[in-house]
């Protein structure tokens, strides 16, 4: 079954919501951002989140020790790197990663192959921020490319409208969502509901 990630999530109200949809995972943002929280606001955002949905912290070129506390303060499952981390960065991290991919041409997605990680996330090109910009990149270069078997999870633009055709034409691990499920910069609990139900019935 394909997987969903609800991103940039800053109240009990969202993570329950999400939770009780089906998420699979939770994503705190720790970077630059209009949604990032603090590691107080993520340790107590974690409580609420049940145990089988994994927690997710989003860095952006954060330094290795800081992100080690931060994993342990808030107890998360997944790091999920933005920035400019190399390979050799992400092989000293001792837990679970998902390295996001700014996807511009088929020569950004050949770099997946001197990555070694769980989940390899492939998102648009940067705006105001490293992720979360609403934008949609050229899914034709997902289509086409042979991921030899990594796990994908999709990301850039989606919304409970266009999920399922991306499930179907790209048959990614999973998805990733942040601004398709807000409404005026928050997250909309209706549009929460609606894109995980979406993802998982646009499955193949
Ligand atoms: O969400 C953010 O604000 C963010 C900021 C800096 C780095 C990464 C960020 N988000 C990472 C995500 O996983 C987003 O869900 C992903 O980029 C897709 O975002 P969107 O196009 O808004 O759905």
């Amino acid at each position: 079954m394909v997987q969903v990630k609800i991103c940039g999530l800053m109240n009990k109200e969202a993570i329950q919501t999400a939770a009780d949809a089906g998420t699979d995972f939770i994503g705190f943002v720790f970077a630059k951002s209009k949604r990032e929280v603090t590691v107080e606001q993520a340790k107590e955002l974690a409580s609420y989140v049940p145990s089988h949905v994994k927690k997710v912290g989003v860095f952006v070129n954060e330094e290795r020790a800081v992100i080690e506390e931060i994993v342990q303060t808030v107890g998360l499952d997944y790091v999920q790197l933005h920035g400019d981390e190399t390979p050799e960065f992400v092989n000293q991290l001792p837990f679970p990663v998902i390295k996001a991919f700014q996807v511009r041409s088929e020569k950004d997605l050949e770099q997946l192959e001197s990555y070694h990680c769980d989940y390899y996330l492939l998102d648009s090109p940067a705006g105001k921020y490293r992720g979360g910009n609403g934008e949609a990149f050229d899914w034709n270069l997902a289509k086409t490319f042979n991921f030899l078997n990594k796990k994908v999870l999709l990301a850039g633009g989606l919304t409970p409208e266009n999920v399922a055709q991306a499930v179907q034409e790209v048959v990614p691990a999973g998805v990733d969502v942040s601004s398709g499920v807000e409404t005026d910069g928050e997250k909309d609990i209706e549009k929460i509901k609606q894109f995980i139900l979406a993802a998982k019935k646009g499955e193949n």
